[in-house]
């Protein structure tokens, strides 16, 4: 890429900077803590929810209405859509290293303007800024642990950075609520103040962070990229077979990586990658219409709908947030058993069922009314007489949380980082695409409390839909990936293989096994010891 010629001088000061701290190499404590970054998605989710309906907010703030409120709450999903779009051009010249230090610092920053807010601008801007960090954070750390990973446990370790945003989403909340009890001001600034924590653990974190070893390899740092994989997968063995495989692999990707150095968010759509784009960014697009965050954002809202108000609303709501978190667990394994399409499908259908099962019950008893507790939004509420249907609303919207937990929350994180079958366009598509998600995460997140004040119920109809069509898109366009190498799913794409037949489908080029990689690679270094050596350093000039 043409600027980062420009850049080689900061790269190598940023990696020397870095290099000079102690790393560590158990991939579990290395995941720990780049994941930081998800759980920052979480707390963005949350940091709002308790407090809407607070006397506390609503008298500091002046009571804002729909449209303001979106805005307010919407403020943080616009800064990470800037911010993920931003990120590749900091973690491909400068590293990961870098980009996870950039999440931390705007998240702090963002969230001591928040704390101190004077006014509704205040708090919008510490929103924003906020934002920008979790921008850079949601795109770079999942795909910094798939490329740190060892393959055996990537889709597992994919996973887990959706499991930190659940777990996010849910320790925000209780400190929120937690919080509330305290009458006056200090409830929210105590609340928006104590994520500096988090950044903080980042922040250090990164210190004792190594390097991704493809970004290693991609720059030149052929021996390094090397050592970090023999320490992650084999206590520093560089003859362990999954080593060689590995870098083996990483030296194959960089060689196509060659052919197609001149990556730039429009080539994402040339005439080769167009599909695996489009897949990935309605992968995303599709995540958020699932009206997910409808359920995340303004769960109060909607349990105001079903009658429950205070602190009877607010301990519902954390119920949704336990669920949310506990249910991710088994999608973390079910992906791996079942493949990707099985799970998105049966997703898709479940949540559908939900979405119309809350409008349906909600259009049947709940009667009109100006406002419930002070809040304008709610125009409709089901009567105190009817504790049934109250509590039909609430299973309803539990049981479809958790239908997204164990789908296409982890799934959608997954499949998106492994569709795109070459390296070359994965930083970027993965920008573009997590960027996508951020949009309509703000798009919904602004629109929800008006569409709730105009349309109230016939909301849900509108995502229950989006879910039947999510369904049909998934089974006619997105090709299982389950088990499959980058370069079968690459020809997968190529050849124009239907999606449906994806999963039984056998790649015509033989694919070299794991045992026949391992042996070549055995007899390569047995027979000459200074070839592999003379290669890397061949491979390393051609980069
Ligand atoms: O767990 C729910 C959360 O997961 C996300 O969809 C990200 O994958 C968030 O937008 C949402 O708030």
């Amino acid at each position: 890429m043409g600027y980062e010629k420009h850049l080689v001088g900061l790269s190598i000061k940023v990696k020397n900077f870095f290099d000079k701290f102690p790393e560590i190499y158990n991939v579990y404590v290395v995941v720990m803590i780049s994941t930081t970054a998800g759980m920052m998605f979480g707390f963005d989710i949350s940091s709002m929810s308790a407090f809407i309906g607070t006397t506390q907010y609503k008298n500091y703030f002046n009571s804002p209405g729909s449209a303001i409120q979106g805005f307010i709450t919407s403020a943080m999903a616009l800064g990470s859509f800037f911010g993920s779009l931003a990120c590749t051009f900091v973690s491909e010249p400068l590293g990961r290293r870098a980009s996870l230090f950039l999440c931390s610092f705007f998240w702090m920053v963002g969230a001591a303007i928040q704390s101190s807010s004077q006014n509704r601008a205040q708090l919008i801007i510490g929103r924003i800024i906020s934002g920008l960090g979790v921008g850079f954070g949601s795109t770079v750390a999942p795909v910094y642990g798939s490329e740190l990973a060892p393959r055996k446990i990537r889709g597992f370790i994919g996973g887990l950075f959706q499991y930190s945003v659940t777990l996010g989403i849910l320790v925000m909340f209780y400190i929120s609520y937690g919080l509330h009890f305290i009458d006056g001001v200090a409830s929210f600034r105590i609340a928006w103040g104590l994520q500096i924590i988090v950044g903080l653990f980042l922040f250090f974190g990164v210190f004792i962070l190594p390097e991704s070893p493809r970004w290693l390899a991609e720059h030149d740092f052929w021996d390094e990229a090397e050592e970090i994989v023999a320490k992650i997968q084999a206590h520093g063995d560089k003859t362990d077979a999954d080593v060689m495989i590995e870098i083996s692999e990483i030296k194959e990707q960089i060689l196509i990586d060659e052919a197609a150095k001149d990556v730039t968010y429009a080539t994402l759509f040339n005439k080769k990658y167009c599909m695996r784009t489009i897949t990935a960014i309605f992968a995303q697009i599709w995540q958020q219409l699932t009206g997910m965050n409808v359920m995340m954002y303004y769960i109060v809202y909607i349990f105001e709908m079903a009658g429950y108000t205070g602190n009877t609303n607010l301990v519902a709501s954390s119920i949704q947030y336990v669920l949310n978190m506990v249910m991710t667990i088994p999608a973390l394994f079910l992906l791996d058993r079942v493949g990707r399409r099985p799970v998105l499908l049966t997703g898709a259908v479940l949540m559908m069922i939900f979405q119309f099962a809350v409008a349906g019950i909600l259009a049947t008893y709940s009667k009109p009314v100006s406002s419930v507790d002070g809040d304008t939004t709610v125009r409709i509420r089901i009567p105190d007489s009817n504790k049934t249907a109250a509590r039909a609303v609430i299973a309803m919207c539990y049981l479809f949380v958790c239908s997204f937990a164990c789908t296409w929350g982890v799934g959608i994180w997954l499949y998106c980082s492994e569709i795109w079958g070459e390296n070359a366009i994965r930083q970027r598509g993965a920008a573009l695409s997590t960027a996508a998600n951020w949009i309509l995460n703000f798009a919904i997140a602004m629109y929800t409390p008006s569409s709730f004040e105009n349309i109230t119920w016939k909301t849900y109809c509108i995502y229950a839909t989006f879910c039947g069509c999510m369904f049909f898109h998934v089974l006619f366009f997105f090709p299982e990936t389950k088990g499959k190498r980058l370069e079968e799913i690459a020809q997968i794409w190529d050849e124009h293989i239907p999606a449906w037949k994806t999963s039984k489908w056998v790649p015509s080029i033989p694919i070299v096994s794991e045992e026949g990689l391992a042996k070549k690679l055995e007899v390569q270094h047995v027979e000459n010891p200074s070839s592999s050596n003379d290669n890397d350093s061949e491979t390393a000039a051609q980069v």
